[in-house]
């Protein structure tokens, strides 16, 4: 399904100084030297197209520190007067809205701790009602698209059309070396479901780790993502917030001149030909999966129609694992990854449990319906 937003292109707001489009910063505003000198060092690079910090920061438990506050908004405006980089915050309430708009922030955006309160996001909108500002928006910390696409909608809703998606990671029950899940799968639904909205991707609060950020980036731009959020602080060492996953500006400059830019699409008609080639061979190999999996499910229905004549259970935990086995080892030898198909065994059998209780609960729900009407 696509999304009914009205979008303008990225080029319509932001002016690249480079390939890709990178957005810099610290994590925080600490003060003003630390920001202005990071912004310099930054603009030195050629490859920053804007300035981020954050003054205001959601913190998980009071007592942390919440961001330098208001004061930073004024810092912002010299780092911009002096290096001429447009400069970006995050906003989480009204006031900050309008605080950010009266000093002439360029472009804000909706952090991931606000996307999952549709209350928050609606009062962020209700405050940008008529303003002409770029707003970008992080996914929700809980892997749901929906919240992500509800808080885009709100944001458009308002009138907010230069928008665009930040891919930051979701928090995740499961141990990994990401501070945050990538999910990749999410935001290339987001994608499928909005290609003209561009999305910037995070390494940084993906990785939560600057050593991992360049794996990171990388692979959001051959995802076609449309540009990179990266933090950045003059030392590191001593940042006051997220110091782990903040680099210099040099060791960014270095980072992005090994990143390889890769084109959705190209002219060439040799190129175009063999491609198509290749593509007519996976159609053809589409179609037959999709009938023969039509087909395997005919066969499962019968299978339903059987159990429910013979009181048998619809789960054969036996049948399932000896399936699971045998087409994982069958895969492998195939040169198949095994955890690739498992998921796509799982997926088959979900279908199949849910088609058999359909046939199991037929005539309950037949006769439910009689004892209601
Ligand atoms: O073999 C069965 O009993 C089936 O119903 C088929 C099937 C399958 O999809 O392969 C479905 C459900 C069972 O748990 C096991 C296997």
């Amino acid at each position: 399904m696509k999304l009914d937003l009205k979008i303008q292109p990225l080029d319509s707001w932001i002016k690249k100084t480079a390939e890709p489009l990178l957005i810099a910063g610290p994590c925080s505003a600490e003060t003003e030297e630390q920001l202005v000198a990071t912004a310099h060092l930054l603009a030195k690079t050629g490859k920053v197209s804007a300035l981020r910090a954050g003054i205001w920061k959601p913190r998980t438990r009071p007592g942390e520190f919440e961001g330098i506050g208001s004061i930073g908004l004024q810092w912002l405006k010299r780092a911009k007067e002096e290096t001429g980089l447009p400069t970006a915050v995050e906003v989480a309430t009204a006031k900050h809205v309008e605080e950010a708009l009266a000093s002439g922030v360029d472009i804000l955006w909706v952090g991931a701790r606000s996307t999952v309160n549709p209350f928050t996001v609606q009062e962020i909108a209700d405050a940008l009602q008529g303003a002409d500002v770029p707003v970008m928006v992080k996914n929700p910390v809980n892997p749901d698209l929906s919240l992500w696409i509800g808080a885009l909608e709100r944001i458009n809703r308002a009138g907010i059309t230069k928008l665009a998606a930040i891919h930051r990671g979701f928090s995740s029950f499961e141990k990994s070396a990401f501070r945050n899940e990538p999910m990749w799968d999410l935001a290339i639904n987001l994608k499928t479901h909005a290609p003209e909205l561009p999305i910037i991707n995070d390494p940084s609060h993906i990785t939560g780790n600057r050593d991992l950020i360049s794996y990171v980036a990388q692979k959001a731009l051959d995802m076609d993502m449309q540009g990179l959020m990266i933090e950045s602080h003059i030392d590191p060492s001593v940042a006051w917030t997220d110091a782990a996953q903040q680099v210099t500006p040099a060791a960014l400059s270095e980072l992005m001149s090994h990143l390889t830019l890769r084109k959705p699409e190209i002219k060439s008609a040799d190129f175009n030909d063999k491609l198509s080639q290749l593509r007519n061979q996976i159609d053809k190999i589409d179609d037959l999966v999709i009938q023969k999996l039509a087909e395997r499910m005919q066969i499962v229905q019968k299978i339903g129609e059987y159990k429910k004549d013979n009181n048998i259970t619809i789960l054969q935990v036996n049948r399932w694992d000896e399936i699971l086995q045998k087409r994982t080892a069958y895969g492998k030898a195939l040169k198949l990854d095994s955890s690739f198909t498992e998921k796509l065994l799982e997926l088959i059998h979900s279908e199949s449990i849910r088609r058999q209780t359909e046939i199991m609960n037929k005539d309950a729900a037949v006769a439910e319906n009689l004892t209601h009407a």
